[in-house]
């Protein structure tokens, strides 16, 4: 393993927070000193690359933290990285510190922003795809979304619960800005009777179909993607139009799903990630993606992973399976 050029590394997360970004964290502050490497932590995402915002960071500390929820370097949405300005601030912050590598932690649009940066900064980035929408390419999961999926179920079961009691149609709706992977994941394992995505165009006209003749002794359940065209208030009016009998309320789950404790699932993705990012780079890679593919690590070029996702064929069968 070649670890003579990389003498010192910054890493930072960002977009929203997702479960598994400390155990990322630490990952990486382990196999960083284990080779020599030193590690540095800017706070807030981009923010802390425009103001030089950063801390030292020892992996004894980390390990403290490594099974909590949230990012103790904290995350934002910078949209003064969005500027030409901003990013060459940027720059001078890693020049001025002697920053020769980047892992950026984070979604879609934290590697659009690298890919951005790329244009004006020549030191390696690598990613590791941390949000809980499990929209990217590259990797099967990413950080957080198991751990959203476990909350979003434990609420919808409980809903669950109260639905029955009551002969009530409820809709639910969960997390996932342009994706659909929440919704189908946690409206699949609650049997909901409809879900509702942002990737499909047919699930409308199957909840209507089901819903008109609803009239039963059980709940009805409606998962709906927040990112799905329709949205919440409006298949609400539409249930309402084919069938005026029927007694609904509206949940909306909101960032419960991104707090808490990380799932097993979610804390060994972060470790294996955070591993893989460091040694990446002792490899002399760069402008990649860190991720699982059939449970093998997997790097993938930052303009792929950008690309519009899919889902994937068998979720698709599986959705018009059990939603019609
Ligand atoms: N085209 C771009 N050029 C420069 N910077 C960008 C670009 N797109 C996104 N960014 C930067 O990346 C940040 C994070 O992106 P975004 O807010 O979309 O979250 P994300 O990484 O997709 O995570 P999540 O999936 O959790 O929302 C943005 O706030 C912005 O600062
Ligand atoms: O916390 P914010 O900035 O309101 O962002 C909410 C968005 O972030 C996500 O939780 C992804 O991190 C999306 O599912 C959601 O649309």
């Amino acid at each position: 393993m070649n670890t003579n050029k990389i003498k010192h590394i910054g890493v930072f997360t960002s977009g929203g927070d997702s479960p598994g970004m400390n155990s990322a964290l630490y990952a990486i502050a382990k196999t960083a000193e284990a080779t020599g490497i030193k590690v540095s932590g800017f706070r807030k995402g981009y923010e802390g690359l425009i103001d030089g915002d950063l801390v030292q960071f020892k992996s004894h500390e980390l390990q403290k933290l490594t099974q909590k929820g949230g990012t103790i370097l904290k995350t934002a949405r910078s949209k003064r990285f969005l500027e030409l300005e901003g990013r060459k601030k940027a720059l001078q912050t890693l020049n001025a510190n002697k920053i020769d590598a980047l892992i950026a932690i984070g979604g879609d649009g934290t590697f659009k922003g690298l890919l951005t940066f790329s244009e004006i900064c020549d030191i390696p980035f690598i990613g590791i795809p941390g949000t809980i929408d499990n929209d990217i390419s590259g990797t099967d999961y990413t950080l957080g979304f198991d751990s959203a999926v476990n909350t979003a179920i434990e609420n919808i079961d409980k809903i669950k619960d109260t639905a029955e009691s009551h002969n009530r149609v409820f809709i639910v709706e969960v997390m996932g800005r342009d994706s659909g992977y929440i919704a189908i994941h946690s409206g699949l394992t609650t049997g909901a009777d409809a879900i509702l995505i942002p990737e499909s165009g047919k699930d409308f006209i199957y909840l209507l179909d089901k819903v008109k003749n609803y009239d039963s002794e059980d709940a009805f359940l409606v998962v709906v993607s927040e990112g799905d065209e329709i949205g919440a208030e409006l298949v609400s009016s539409k249930i309402k139009e084919v069938n005026p009998n029927v007694d609904l309320r509206i949940t909306r789950l909101g960032h419960i799903q991104r707090g808490g404790n990380p799932s097993a699932l979610d804390r060994m993705l972060g470790i294996r990630l955070g591993v893989a990012s460091v040694n990446a780079l002792s490899q002399g890679k760069k402008n990649v993606m860190a991720g699982v593919l059939n449970n093998q690590l997997h790097l993938t070029p930052f303009k792929e992973v950008v690309k519009q996702h899919q889902v994937d064929d068998e979720l698709m069968e599986l959705l018009e399976l059990f939603g019609k």
